[in-house]
């Protein structure tokens, strides 16, 4: 079975139709990047996976525990680093063991006991990560994970995020702005525009591949945004 099968699903605000009878199937493994402009629906579309918005038309059917991270980490600050990790698990105390595991998957184990108000964005979008693997989710949704960090630092999550994709092999369902962000993690980049899934690149592996062939199907993307290269220059 996939692991995402939605089909005609529609999302209306008041007499706005944001989402409208859109079909998406992300299959159990698969790494797929969402792009769309600005207000196309993005965020809308992941509350929905995630079971945070249900007054929508249509079949969602989501096969197995799903992880959201945002792109805000949402950290309580009174909660030393690794409470931050189980919270919502209603975890006993015992449940230490499994935050720091997951918070040296991210590599934060040696921040276990701070307080969140010391960590750097990077360090808190990573906390934010692992908190999302704790749940050991089937579907991991990642909102625009890494908008707010440094080139540097983004780098090194994007690393992070594949090799922990390769051990745990959740299906990714990546909202990003960032075309070649989609081009380097994904399986398969689909573009949402008009509340639907307007256009589909398959990339296959291996990657890295080469960089004419990286500056082909990002020229296609963006043309499926409606925007020429120039406006990204
Ligand atoms: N709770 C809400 N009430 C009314 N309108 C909403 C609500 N949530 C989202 N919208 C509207 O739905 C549209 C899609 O919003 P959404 O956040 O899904 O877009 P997005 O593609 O994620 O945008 P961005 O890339 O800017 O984050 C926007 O026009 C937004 O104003």
């Amino acid at each position: 079975m996939a692991s995402v099968r939605v089909t005609g699903l529609s999302k209306r605000f008041g007499d706005r139709t944001v989402l409208n009878g859109l079909d998406l199937t992300i299959a159990r493994g698969e790494f797929v990047a969402l792009l769309g402009r600005s207000g196309s629906g993005k965020s809308t579309l992941l509350r929905v996976l995630a079971g945070l918005d249900r007054d929508v038309e249509g079949g969602v059917e989501v096969d197995g525990t799903v992880s959201v991270a945002f792109q805000q980490p949402r950290l309580l600050p009174w909660r030393r680093v690794w409470r931050n990790v189980v919270l919502g698990l209603h975890a006993p105390d015992a449940d230490r063991a499994r935050a720091v595991r997951a918070l040296d998957e991210v590599r934060l184990a040696e921040h276990a006991d701070d307080w969140p108000r010391t960590l750097s964005g990077g360090e808190a979008q990573r906390l934010s990560l692992a908190r999302a693997l704790v749940r050991e989710p089937d579907l991991l949704l990642l909102d625009e994970p890494f908008g707010a960090l440094d080139a540097l630092t983004r780098l090194t999550m994007h690393r992070l995020v594949e090799d922990l994709w390769r051990r745990h092999s959740p299906s990714v369902l990546l909202v990003t702005h960032d075309v070649d962000e989609a081009l380097l993690l994904a399986d398969r980049v689909l573009v949402l525009d008009d509340g639907r899934i307007v256009a589909e690149h398959l990339l296959g592996h291996p990657r890295p591949r080469r960089l004419a062939e990286h500056f082909d199907i990002r020229a296609r993307v963006l043309t499926d945004l409606g925007v020429s290269e120039d406006a990204f220059a």
